[in-house]
């Protein structure tokens, strides 16, 4: 390519510009904070690819981003000897979005536009606008750049007004690495200025590992009377800290400063729950640094997304798509893992095997779930502020339901992330009841801790099942997450006490029931038993079994399922997803002092009155009738 060319934003990019331009106004500055990022994650990748090819350092071995502005032209250029963009990179790499998940992202935020700028903008910022956050303060990006090895002819020069197109052609670029030149708009001058630019860096960028350069200025007294200025010189200096954040001493790291690097590492706003920095000695050694974020991300759900966790090894930034140092039900955690054990060249096959990494990955999990077992104690701890006891629901809120996945997927650490979930119940309409409190309030002779699951805790609360519990004070803990129904398959147990769904198996409180009322249930079954096979019979071919039952107060009829089976929701559930599920018929059970089926016995309506009780148990249950339209006409026929 010798021509310049004129080429289309992929339709994401020209959206997202867009946005960018539009919503990001009240936080103008982070654009330098995510093009010194590029530059310093430029030189990350030269350093990595280098260890297998000395010669892409050319004669340049000191990696440095250099940050400069020229007031006259009124441009502020952002400048790396990193790894550079062949020509076909500026063309993929600056004109396509690549993350995943961005059309859905998109998608969310066209359906938000009603939030304000400010929430978009917090939106935007997570998501993370990199490169062309630029547009920000530029009405024109010029980006010149040489990839590292190649020819200086084979430089490109990519340059865009931020709108539909770009245009690119070659150059001849003697300098290995990339200059963005921002070309700034009228509004946006005040980024001519050392002090300013100085107190940004100084800002977000401060840990960054690399030197950040800046021309020194120097005062300079006026001639023929005018006042003096500041002016620059020839001589650069260094403005940032330059050493790695995680590798200094934690006594001389102020919260800011973890909070600031978690912004930057993370694209979010708002700082962090909580953090933890730690040097783990031992047979596997290494530094952690690690945070628990305060709001989800926009793809949390998304279990393929990149992990928050990069990976070093003494400070030679690795990948940051490391999986294999974080389970996948604690994706959400973001922080930095740096080896000193580790290859430099280790390569992603190499860390799946790993003994080391998988004692890296052991150690971080255990220590996120202190700092959640930490945020929990909190709550109740009188001395705690207002704002520290608060801290834990708000993780549940926005990740409870990740956590539950590590019910099944971690065995190892099961029980400590029992003691971590929190429920609403019966006696809390708020999903604060953990099940060490739930044990506290267990009645005298409650020998489980019950539970059912809905599709939504309204139908949970509401379901017929839960009446005879109410009527005797019995807690049972509410719960509608999807993942629910799947993760609690894997607590069977929690500190002795079984978990019981309330919707499985046959009824039996036990101790809870006296002997009076005992003997009256097996009365009625007993008086009840020619009306039951009468149902049976009638039912054949939807219920598995007809018993009566004394979990009923105020309902004639509810479906159970048998111990071990699959509930009906979740039945539902993997129906709707297009998953095969075994055709398994539910119990019925009546309540016999219920006056619609005192009414069966005798009744010239017999076989309509038995389908309706089945029909509502299945509605009240959450489900539809198997033939709406035949249970509309029975019901009709009786109410005519
Ligand atoms: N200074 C640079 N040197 C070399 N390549 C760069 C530079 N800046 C950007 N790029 C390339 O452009 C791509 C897009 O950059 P952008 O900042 O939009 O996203 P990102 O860096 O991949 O994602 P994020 O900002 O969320 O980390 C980068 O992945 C990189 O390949």
């Amino acid at each position: 390519m010798s021509q310049k060319q004129t080429l289309s934003f992929q339709a994401e990019v020209a959206q997202l510009l867009h946005l960018v331009t539009h919503s990001l106004y009240s936080n103008k500055e982070i654009f330098l904070r995510e093009l010194v990022s590029n530059a310093s994650d430029a030189c990350d990748k030269l350093r990595y690819e280098a260890l297998e090819n000395n010669a892409l350092y050319e004669d340049q071995p000191q990696l440095e981003v250099r940050v400069a502005f020229d007031k006259q032209a009124r441009t502020l250029t952002i400048t790396d000897n990193g790894i550079g963009l062949s020509q076909q990179e500026a063309i993929d790499n600056l004109g396509t979005i690549a993350k995943s998940g961005t059309r859905e992202f998109l998608g969310r935020m066209s359906a938000e536009q009603k939030t304000s700028a400010t929430e978009q903008g917090q939106l935007i910022g997570q998501f993370g606008v990199g490169f062309y956050s630029g547009f920000i303060v530029a009405d024109r990006i010029t980006v010149e750049s040489r990839r590292a090895g190649l020819a200086p002819e084979l430089g490109v020069r990519w340059t865009s007004g931020g709108t539909g197109d770009f245009e690119v052609e070659q150059i001849t670029r003697p300098e290995r690495g990339t200059s963005v030149i921002l070309h700034l708009r009228e509004d946006a001058v005040d980024y001519l200025s050392t002090w300013k630019l100085k107190s940004i860096i100084g800002k977000y960028s401060d840990h960054i590992s690399l030197p950040i350069l800046m021309r020194k200025e120097e005062w300079k007294e006026g001639e023929n009377n005018q006042p003096g200025e500041m002016v620059l010189t020839e001589e650069w200096e260094t403005v940032n800290q330059a050493s790695a954040l995680w590798s200094r001493p934690k006594k001389d790291i102020t919260p800011e400063q973890y909070q600031d690097f978690y912004k930057q590492i993370s694209h979010d706003w708002e700082p962090p729950l909580a953090w933890a920095h730690n040097r783990v000695e031992g047979s596997t050694e290494y530094t952690q640094l690690l945070f628990i974020p305060a709001k989800a991300p926009f793809d949390l759900w998304n279990r393929d997304k990149k992990a928050g966790v990069k990976l070093y090894v003494k400070r030679v930034f690795i990948m940051d798509d490391a999986e294999s140092l974080m389970p996948v039900y604690l994706r959400f955690v973001k922080g930095v893992i740096d080896s000193a054990d580790l290859p430099l060249n280790v390569s992603r096959e190499l860390l799946q095997e790993s003994r080391d990494v998988r004692a890296i990955r052991e150690g971080s999990t255990r220590r996120v779930l202190s700092m959640l077992e930490e945020l929990a104690r909190l709550e109740k701890d009188e001395s705690a502020s207002e704002e520290d006891k608060g801290k834990y629901a708000r993780f549940w809120a926005e990740f409870g339901a990740v956590l539950k996945e590590g019910l099944g997927e971690d065995t190892g650490n099961r029980d400590r992330l029992a003691g971590l979930l929190r429920f609403a119940s019966t006696q809390s309409d708020l999903p604060s009841v953990s099940l060490a409190d739930y044990k506290a309030r267990m009645k005298e002779g409650q020998k489980a801790i019950y539970y059912i699951t809905a599709e939504t805790l309204a139908a949970a609360r509401n379901s017929p099942q839960l009446e005879v519990f109410r009527k005797k004070g019995i807690e049972v803990l509410l719960m509608a997450d999807r993942v629910d129904e799947w993760a609690l398959n894997f607590l069977t147990e929690f500190d002795g006490t079984p978990l019981q769904s309330v919707t499985k198996g046959a009824f039996d409180l036990g101790e809870l029931q006296d002997e009076a009322e005992k003997k009256a249930a097996e009365d009625a079954a007993e008086a009840f038993k020619p009306v039951l096979a009468k149902l049976k019979e009638a039912l054949k071919d939807r219920a598995e079994d007809v018993r009566v039952t004394s979990r009923l107060v105020d309902s004639p009829a509810c479906l159970v399922v048998t111990d071990g089976g699959m509930s009906l929701q979740l039945a539902r559930m993997l129906k709707q997803a297009g998953q095969k599920v075994p055709d398994a018929k539910p119990v019925l059970e009546v309540n016999p002092e219920h006056a619609l089926v005192k009414k069966l016995d005798g009744s010239v309506h017999f076989h309509d009155l038995a389908h309706i009780l089945f029909d509502q148990a299945v509605l009240a249950e959450g489900g539809l009738p198997e033939d709406p339209a035949a249970y509309v006409k029975r019901v009709n026929a009786l109410l005519a």
